[in-house]
């Protein structure tokens, strides 16, 4: 019913529901609360957010909210293709700067699962593309913050094409994770 697909970093997840293909298109149950607990996944959702990005190679990212409206994320696409990406921003973990990228699409009907203490972001693929996500926290406008899509510090791999991505106006002034300060350590998200 729910295909559950470890990624490089352990607390990140590729989730791939059902889906009941018929002659009219297909039914698929996008989340289910009864089905991820059994899975393990027992995040308290809280809020859905969609955004529509019109041009291909618009970058939203990266962002995280802090502490105490740090947020879980279940990242799919309605329409159109993504690269989303999860950057691990916990001082002291293991995989800390490192990052999972997947590409979401309408078509592959998968999700990704960017748990709190991570840095995440997407690039569109398509024109006109959809993405859904439900979060675990409520926004918060003093604790949001952006991190540079090209901290170099990560080296992430966009599959940009060396196209320059279309970016706000507040990714496009953020600072990298070395000069802001990253608020999560893995000591406070254990406990
Ligand atoms: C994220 C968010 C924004 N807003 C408002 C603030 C602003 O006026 C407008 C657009 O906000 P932004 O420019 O931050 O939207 P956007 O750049 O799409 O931000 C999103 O990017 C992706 C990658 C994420 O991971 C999300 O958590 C969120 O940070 O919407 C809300 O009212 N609620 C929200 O939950």
């Amino acid at each position: 019913m729910l295909e559950i697909r470890p990624t490089a970093i352990p607390e990140v997840l590729e989730l791939e529901p059902r889906r009941f293909s018929d002659p009219r298109g297909f039914f698929g149950e996008t989340f289910n609360r009864d089905r991820f607990r059994e899975a393990g996944i027992t995040i308290d959702w809280m809020q859905d957010n969609q955004s529509l990005s019109r041009e291909p190679f618009t970058l939203r990212g990266l962002h995280f909210q802090a502490p105490p409206f740090a947020q879980d994320k279940l990242v799919r696409v309605l329409k159109g293709r993504v690269f989303d990406v999860a950057v691990d921003i916990r001082e002291g973990s293991a995989s800390f700067g490192q990052w999972v990228g997947r590409e979401l699409s309408a078509e592959a009907f998968n999700q990704l699962l960017v748990p709190k203490g991570f840095a995440h972001g997407f690039l569109t693929l398509e024109a006109d593309t959809e993405v859904l996500y439900k979060v675990s926290a409520p926004y918060s406008r003093e604790h949001d913050r952006s991190i540079r899509w090209d901290d170099p510090a990560f080296a992430i791999d966009w599959p940009n094409g060396g196209n320059a991505p279309v970016l706000s106006d507040k990714d496009s002034e953020a600072p990298t994770l070395a000069e802001a300060g990253s608020p999560f350590s893995i000591g406070d998200l254990q406990t």
